[in-house]
Parts: C-alpha cells; sequence; structure tokens
C-alpha cells in the first residue's frame, strides 16, 4: 500500500448506548503510514473509535470503511488490526517468545517463520535475548514492550494503542514515546493512539483528533492545533492560554484590553465578538509606559527553565506569563507582546450571552486574583 492512500474512513459514524449518543456523526479519513492521535478527555469517546476500528462495538449509524469497504459488520478477528492496551493483557502463564508467538501460531505460520518474527519484534522493542523470561519478572515498560511486539507479531495493516504509556513513569513514558514513533517509522504502518495527555499528543503525532463529547472537536498538525485552536476548549486543553473577549472593528481590526490591534488572519466579519487567545510564552513584561496594558504581579511559580507567573490588569482579567526571570509580587509592569502572536476565535452566542459571560469571568478573575495573593514562595 502507498504511504498517501486512505486506509480507514469513518463517515457519520454515531454510536449510542441506550439514550445516550456516545458518538455523534463521527467523519475521520487516515491515510496509510501515518501516527495519528485521539485527544481528549476521559468519557470523550476516544476508546469508543478505537473499538469500531477493531470491531468489538457496532456504529448505530454511519459507515466505517477500511481499505475501501465498508466493514461495519466484519468480524473482529477478519480485521488487520491489533490493539496495545494499557495494562498490557498479556498472557500471564506464558513466557515472553509464547506471547509473541501467540497470533502466529494462530494463523498456523510454520514454527521457524515464527521464530524468526519472534526475533524480529523482540529486537523492534528491544528485548532481544528475554525471550524465556516469565511475563511476571518484567517491569511495567517491559511488560509494554512485548505486548507492542506481540501485536506486531500479527502484522496489522492498523495498530491501536489506548492509553498505552499511561500506567509508566514519566521518564519511562518519554523513551517509550520516541521508541514507538521510531517503530512507526521504521515499519510504515498507521497507528491510531489514543491519550489524555496533549504533550503527549503534540510530541508524537502526525495529526491530532481533539475529541470532546464524543465530538471532533478539532483536527490538524500539532502545529495547528497548538496554535490555531479553533474554539475555546481546544485553546484550554492544548497548552495553556490566556483567553480573553473581543470585538472585530473591522475584517483586520481586532479590539480587546481597551486597545485596537490589527490582525489580517483573522477572518471575521466587523463587529463580530469574539475571543482572542494569547499563549503564556509570548508574553512578556516591560515598563509600565511601554506595555500594551498595566498589570501587578500576583504570584509566581518556578518551573524549572521558565517562571510562571500570574498578573492582573486593572479590569481584573488575569494574565498567566512564562518569562526566564522572576518577577516582584505587587510591582506594577508592562505587559508586551507581538500582535502577530494573537490568535482570534469566533464565539457563537447571543449578546446577552456574551454579556453573561464576560461578567462570570469578570467575577471568577476577581477571585482568582484573591486567591492566589500572598502564595508566592519567592520575591
Ligand atoms: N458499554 C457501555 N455502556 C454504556 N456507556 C458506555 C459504554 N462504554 C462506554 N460508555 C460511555 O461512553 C462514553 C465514552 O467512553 P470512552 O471509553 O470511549 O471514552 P474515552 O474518551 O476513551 O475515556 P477514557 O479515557 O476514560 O477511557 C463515556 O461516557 C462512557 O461512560
Amino acid at each position: 500500500m502507498q504511504a498517501s492512500e486512505k486506509i480507514l474512513e469513518f463517515k457519520q459514524v454515531a454510536l449510542s448506548f441506550g439514550e445516550t449518543e456516545v458518538l455523534k456523526n463521527i467523519d475521520l479519513s487516515l491515510d496509510s503510514g501515518q501516527f495519528y492521535t485521539l485527544l481528549g478527555p476521559s468519557g470523550s469517546g476516544k476508546s469508543t473509535i478505537l473499538k469500531l476500528i477493531s470491531g468489538q462495538l457496532q456504529p448505530s449509524a454511519g459507515q466505517v470503511v477500511f481499505d475501501g469497504k465498508v466493514i461495519n459488520d466484519l468480524p473482529a478477528e477478519k480485521r488487520r488490526v491489533n490493539t496495545v492496551f494499557q495494562n498490557y493483557s498479556l498472557f500471564p502463564n506464558m513466557n515472553v517468545y509464547d506471547n509473541v508467538a501467540f497470533g502466529p501460531r494462530l494463523k498456523k505460520m510454520a514454527e521457524p517463520l515464527i521464530e524468526e518474527k519472534v526475533k524480529e519484534m523482540l529486537s523492534l522493542v528491544k528485548l532481544s535475548g528475554y525471550e524465556n523470561r516469565d511475563i511476571n519478572e518484567l517491569s511495567g515498560g517491559q511488560q509494554q514492550r512485548v505486548a507492542i511486539a506481540r501485536a506486531l507479531a500479527n502484522d496489522p495493516e492498523l495498530l491501536l494503542l489506548d492509553e498505552p504509556l499511561s500506567a509508566l513513569d514519566y521518564k519511562l513514558r518519554k523513551v517509550l514515546q520516541t521508541e514507538l514513533r521510531t517503530i512507526q517509522r521504521r515499519l510504515g504502518i498507521t497507528f491510531v493512539f489514543v491519550t489524555h495527555d496533549q504533550e503527549e499528543a503534540l510530541a508524537m503525532s502526525d495529526w491530532i483528533f481533539v475529541m470532546n463529547d464524543g465530538v471532533i472537536q478539532q483536527q490538524g498538525t500539532p502545529e495547528d492545533i497548538y496554535d490555531e485552536p479553533v474554539n475555546n476548549f481546544v485553546a484550554n486543553f492544548i497548552g495553556e492560554s490566556n483567553i480573553v473577549p473581543g470585538i472585530m472593528k473591522s475584517d483586520y481590526l481586532v479590539h480587546f484590553v481597551g486597545k485596537d490591534f490589527e490582525n489580517v488572519d483573522a477572518g471575521m466579519r466587523p463587529n463580530e465578538q469574539v475571543e482572542v487567545v494569547l499563549r503564556p510564552e509570548d508574553l512578556d513584561f516591560t515598563t509600565p509606559e511601554e506595555g500594551k496594558l498595566v498589570v501587578t504581579i500576583k504570584n509566581q511559580s518556578f518551573r524549572g527553565d521558565y517562571y510562571e507567573i500570574m498578573a492582573q490588569d486593572d479590569d481584573l482579567n488575569i494574565w498567566q506569563v512564562q518569562v526566564t526571570n522572576p518577577a516582584k509580587i505587587g510591582e506594577r509592569v508592562g505587559l508586551t507582546f507581538d500582535p502577530e502572536d494573537i490568535h482570534i476565535m469566533r464565539y457563537d452566542e447571543s449578546e446577552e450571552e456574551f454579556d453573561a459571560r464576560l461578567e462570570a469571568y469578570e467575577e471568577d478573575n476577581a477571585e482568582a486574583a484573591g486567591s492566589g495573593e500572598g502564595t508566592h514562595e519567592s520575591d
């Protein structure tokens, strides 16, 4: 199969359990040879999508298309799809070799070929020489490597990975993230990886589907999703964001924090209510005279390679700022940014809703500012 061919599509796929609609009109299109991630909070429907791909579940409506054929009713064992789970799901009474050889044996592959396959797979996951080990002699990370080898030994066209790294500690997770990506590139098969960890999704994926409430909120490259979130949910879920209400003065002029800024990429209509997103790393401090607005430093935490600072403007908006130098609690400073880093999102709501939200937002900010005071460790 060529790298750019479509391997899997969902066409208006929906799934309900009784009255509960868990997936709503999902459209997906996966090319062969890519690393895809389904990213979203718990309960957003990520595992359900995997189960529809693997054949554990059938859609209530719509079509699941694999290699150009509708496979809604194709039994799981007839699909060239394997899944790696968070809890490894290995056979504890078999050694490493027998676990990896399980699939090829079911397919009645000749034993010398199986031996070759197991050797190749164990080498791929860096477990050569572990053939005779019992599963319970292995660490969590090693067990997950065996689970990956066992899944890949079936020669799947699609490998599904359901939060495979969530049970591992932070350092090991990072190592396995890189290794999984290397394995995927080397084998050239399509991976569909599920996580609720945005950092993991950004680091690993060619393409991300951000999910919430059974709906794909946004899809795109990691850069697209981070730089151009389409709505409040995505902007908040992916990284940290400062989101403030604004209004378009014209199609290229946005008004917020009491000033007008040029933003030619916004593609919005004059007078349209919008939300303005500024990432904490795009903000900086300067003198009050030079600042685009004046803020008071309320709180700061040291994060290793940067300081995370909470500052409040005179309208009680809280701004999260990432800078390399510490600030002084209580000091009034200027807050500045490059207008090019302003990102604008459409806000679909009535004027009353907008006003009510604005009011609630200001109250929240006032509360947050109140609770943030005095919690700073060092001036
Ligand atoms: N068999 C079932 N019967 C009823 N509801 C279910 C069933 N399976 C899943 N759900 C519901 O479907 C929704 C989506 O579940 P799903 O497991 O796909 O979410 P998820 O995004 O993978 O979350 P998590 O990371 O917690 O697994 C949840 O609200 C869940 O309670």
